[in-house]
């Protein structure tokens, strides 16, 4: 089973949303990372055959996947940022239109739609109207129907926002589990979905794929660059303007222990500490508009 991305290119007029993208997919959790606008859902809806690409071709197992017709409905299953339902459908009623679309047997559509109501924690809600459903139910509803034909390949573009903690560790585990054998691409920003769960992550910015790699190769890219130190509570906002610091914890006497990337070190007790996942997002995707070149080192 492979997923074949091959110089997929997006324009519209004069910007490239996607820019000359290959990635060979294989059975998996895919994390696919960047910043807003960077061209994931972009490149999530050419894969899902809901956009055609500038240039470049998608094949599934070889075959380019405007060639899968029929079979293509079975093989993929998508959920949108934003799903649209009708608003007087309850969660069942949607659940039991899409497995029609979706070409599913009554017999299997009800066996189906009893295990994702289980797995998604929304039995209790099943005849309430989705209009009436909390945000993160709204959300689990949209996974449910992704789900609904067990697909091959599933493609999920920002599936956690609007979940609590809990609702995101059971999607993890069960996204997991899913894509034991099979395909499973999840664009985010929220680093800790997948920085645990992915076989690969690919990091996209300004339409290019930046890097790929496993989460324990990703990290490395900013190792020796991420340090801990305690500063003076009344000089956090002259760091700030000098650093890209990601995390500030308040400590006694009036001092904070900062997180921050630079290129070295910025104070003599600075200690180097072992790099996430989100250290390098940051590193690539810095949060604000100061200039730090100074001391990040990324000009050295
Ligand atoms: N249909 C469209 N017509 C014109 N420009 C578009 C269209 N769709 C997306 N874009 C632009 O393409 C770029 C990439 O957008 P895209 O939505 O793919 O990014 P993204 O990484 O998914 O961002 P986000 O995380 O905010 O969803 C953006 O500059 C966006 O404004």
């Amino acid at each position: 089973m492979e997923l074949y991305i091959k110089h997929i290119s997006k324009q519209f007029k004069d910007l490239t949303a996607v820019n000359d993208i290959t990635l060979q997919i294989t059975p998996g959790v895919w994390g696919l990372l960047g910043a807003n606008g960077a061209g994931k859902t972009t490149l999530m809806r050419m894969i899902a055959g809901i956009m055609k690409p500038t240039s470049g071709q998608i094949l599934y197992d070889g075959i380019p996947i405007h060639e899968l017709k029929e079979s293509f409905r079975d093989v993929f299953g998508y959920l949108p940022q934003e799903f649209g339902f009708y608003p007087e459908f309850t969660v069942k009623d949607y659940l039991e239109y899409i497995a029609v679309l979706k070409g599913l047997t009554p017999k299997d559509s009800k066996r189906k739609i009893n295990e994702l109501l289980e797995q998604m924690t929304l039995s209790h809600v099943k005849n309430k109207k989705i209009t009436k459903l909390s945000g993160g139910m709204k959300r689990r509803v949209g996974i449910a129907q992704a789900l609904l034909n067990e697909p091959e390949v599933l493609i999920l573009d920002e599936p956690t926002s609007g979940l609590d903690p809990g609702e995101r560790v059971r999607f993890r585990n069960l996204l997991s589990e899913f894509a034991h054998d099979r395909i499973v691409l999840i664009s985010t920003h929220i680093v800790s979905d997948v920085e645990y769960i992915a076989t690969q992550n690919a990091v996209m910015k300004e339409g290019k794929l930046l890097a790929k790699g496993t989460t324990e190769e990703l990290v490395k890219l900013v190792e020796g660059k991420v340090w801990s130190a305690r500063i003076p509570m009344n000089r956090l906002p002259e760091y700030e303007q000098k650093l890209q610091i990601v995390n500030i914890r308040n400590e006694d006497n009036g001092q904070i222990a900062i997180r921050y990337l630079a290129g070295r070190p910025f104070t003599e007790d600075s200690l180097p500490v072992s790099p996430h996942l989100e250290d390098l997002y940051l590193w690539l995707f810095p949060t604000d508009t100061v200039s730090k070149k100074t001391f990040s080192g990324k000009n050295d």
